[in-house]
């Protein structure tokens, strides 16, 4: 039996997020979702692939890292992170098992009933858990069709007995699942800082100044995103997110088998193509200014459909929440000046909750003229 149509008057309704509005059978896209023309997402009805085009991502095999082509893999690396912002690593070394688990468990969690997913809305930005939806549901002036929850990540000990308890085994997957992106995000960030000739990889070459900035990442900050993407109803009139970068240091991107992830490059917009078990890694706002502008933060954006629903999880990792972030001392010389101001999460946070975040602001307002 089809769901009874709801009265979409009111816009207390529209708090309660896109799940909600999907459940009860929503079949028309209310104006708080439709966005003004010139930021629609332009999907081509006649050749709705279009998007897709030959070009093909960078796919950074992290197996091949260990062996005799170290040092092409790292080439590869530093090209994905200035041309695109963002690569596909594959053989990461987190089991398979570990990956179908949160996926599986945060489609659980979003099938639970409304007010069991709404125990966790917080209107602080700081609580260790948080649900909610579009951007940021008290400004934003047009929502976008995305639900979340959020998931403070450090220091996990802390954090999780705020975590969801429903369904039960919530805690020990997402747990596991933070665990582990916290270690491929170490692993990646050493491959990283190895590219821009920050870390030896052997210990001869190591030193103490090397381990003090890897030392900085494990105990920095991390932050687990689940979106969730229903269908839409009129997916051409709205977005999943709007065009953003993230503004962490590295965000490791879980997709399902379903697409919505887009990446500009060359003023085009790109479809990322989901590949099973495979991670999407995309450059942060803090690693382009950590790099002092070689590595460029990804701007990226999703796009929804009217008939499948979409699950990704973003763990966004970065230094502590107190670091001050500035460009690398050895990356900076009379050939290359200092091109950005140091900046924190306080003056991020601060930023976000005043204006809607759009496309590559924040880091703009960190550019030295
Ligand atoms: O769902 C996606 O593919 C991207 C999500 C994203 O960009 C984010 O959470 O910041
Ligand atoms: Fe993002």
């Amino acid at each position: 039996m089809c769901p009874p149509a709801m009265a979409l008057t009111n816009d207390d309704e529209f708090q309660k997020g896109v799940k909600h509005l999907f459940e009860n059978g929503v079949s028309k896209l209310p104006n708080k979702y439709i966005l003004p023309v010139s930021d629609r997402p332009k999907v081509d009805k006649e050749h709705p692939n279009a998007a897709k085009s030959s070009l093909k991502l960078p796919v950074i095999d992290f197996g091949e890292l260990q062996g005799p082509n170290r040092s092409q893999v790292l080439n590869s690396l530093s090209s994905a992170c200035e041309e695109y912002g963002l690569f596909q690593v594959v053989n990461h070394g987190i089991p398979i098992e570990a990956i179908r688990s949160m996926i599986d468990v945060s489609t659980r969690f979003f099938g639970l009933p409304y007010e069991e997913r709404a125990k966790y809305m917080s209107s602080d930005m700081t609580s260790p858990v948080r649900y909610g939806t579009s951007l940021n549901q008290r400004k934003d002036s047009v929502f976008c069709w995305r639900d979340f929850l959020k998931l403070v990540c450090h220091p996990l000990s802390d954090v999780l007995p705020h975590w969801p308890s429903c369904p039960m085994d919530f805690k020990e997957v997402a747990a596991t699942y933070a665990r582990e992106t916290k270690w491929l995000f170490i692993r990646i960030t050493e491959a990283i800082l190895e590219s821009l000739g920050l870390w030896g990889a052997t210990t001869e070459e190591k030193t103490e100044e090397d381990d003090e900035i890897l030392k900085q990442f494990h105990d920095g900050s991390q932050l687990m995103v689940v979106n969730c993407f229903p269908p839409c109803p009129e997916p051409d009139l709205t977005l999943g997110m709007p065009p953003h970068s993230d503004y962490g240091f590295l965000t490791l991107l879980l997709q399902d088998e379903v697409e919505g992830l887009q990446i500009q490059y060359k003023g085009k917009w790109i479809t990322v193509e989901p590949m099973p078990n495979s991670f999407v890694v995309n450059v942060g706002d803090h690693l382009e200014i950590f790099s002092n502008g070689r590595y460029k933060s990804v701007l990226h954006r999703v796009f929804v459909n009217p008939a499948k629903p979409r699950l990704s999880v973003a763990s966004l990792h970065s230094l502590p929440f107190n670091s001050m972030v500035g460009p690398s001392p050895k990356l900076i010389d009379q050939v290359n000046p200092r091109r950005y101001k140091d900046t924190d999460f306080a003056t991020f946070l601060e930023y976000i909750s005043s204006c809607e975040p759009k496309k590559k602001n924040f880091l703009e307002s960190r550019k030295l003229t």
